[in-house]
């Protein structure tokens, strides 16, 4: 069994285990209270070089890097984004892979950082009660994988979140992934340089495939992004926003390993 695989057996796991603690009509009885959601807006011009917005990410751990920060405080690191200028913020929810909780957001939410900035949910979305769930968690923007979700699936929790008020980010690692996440009606779709079998990063990929997404569709470039000139190729290449979680993390100070990135100080 690949690693993915493993991921997506537990997370059904998973799933089934939370449906018997909250059904499903009592997760859509809280949707009319659900905080309210925020979108995700691109400020880049089409065509023009500009700096992509910054989705900073919160994990504790990962597959391919193992511990990456310890301790880990959500609710700091979120204050230490925003002040640096992200523009929104990734919060990893899974448990067993990336030591993360859907608690880990909710908390977030609840402070200046989080009433200021959406936030993404980065888990694996396999099932439509994760995205009624992570609606009522206060998730503004959600992840979908294109490699788990097989034939309609994809569409479907795309409706799903959609039809919810969320913002999707269909995530893409090949060209026949990003054709079945515009075909299935994507309009913010994320390229990630990580294959997620392999955990191998390979920017030069990830480029290819951001340059050959038709303009009018958010991009948003992913993973392995660790120096002012990935940010800038990026941009060049036309990403609406950059995904970087890791090379921020292992900074002793995460805000100003932002600025840094984004050429905002040295
Ligand atoms: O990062 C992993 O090890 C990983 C393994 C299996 C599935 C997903 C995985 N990562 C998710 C991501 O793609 C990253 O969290 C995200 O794009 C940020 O990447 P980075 O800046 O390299 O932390």
């Amino acid at each position: 069994m690949s690693l993915l695989e493993e991921i997506v057996s537990r997370k059904k796991a998973e799933v089934a285990v939370a449906r018997k603690r909250h059904s499903l009509q009592d997760l859509e009885g809280a949707l009319p209270t659900a905080p309210s959601v925020r979108p995700l807006t691109a400020i880049r011009r089409e065509g023009a070089v500009a700096s992509p917005g910054v989705i900073a990410e919160m994990k504790r751990r990962s597959p391919s890097r193992g511990l990456i920060r310890d301790p880990y405080d959500p609710e700091a690191l979120a204050a230490s984004y925003w002040h640096s200028g992200a523009r929104a913020l990734s919060i990893l929810t899974d448990g067993p892979f990336f030591g993360g909780s859907l608690g880990d957001l909710s908390r977030v939410r609840e402070t200046p950082a989080g009433e200021a900035l959406p936030l993404l949910r980065k888990d694996f979305v396999v099932d439509p009660y994760q995205v009624i769930e992570s609606r009522v968690a206060g998730a503004d923007i959600l992840l979908l994988i294109v490699r788990i979700l097989p034939g309609e699936l994809l569409s479907e929790l795309l409706q799903l979140g959609s039809s919810l008020g969320l913002t999707m980010l269909v995530e893409t690692h090949t060209e026949d992934e990003v054709r079945r996440a515009l075909e299935a009606g994507a309009r913010v779709v994320g390229v990630n340089s990580r294959d997620l079998d392999t955990l191998k990063v390979d920017l030069d990929r990830g480029a290819r495939l951001l340059s050959g997404i038709p303009p009018g569709v958010i991009k948003v470039a992913e993973s392995g992004l660790k120096t002012p000139s990935d940010y800038l190729r990026m941009g060049e290449l036309g990403a609406d926003f950059v995904l970087v979680g890791e090379s921020f993390l292992l900074s002793e100070d995460p805000g100003r390993a932002l600025e840094v990135f984004c050429g905002i100080v040295d």
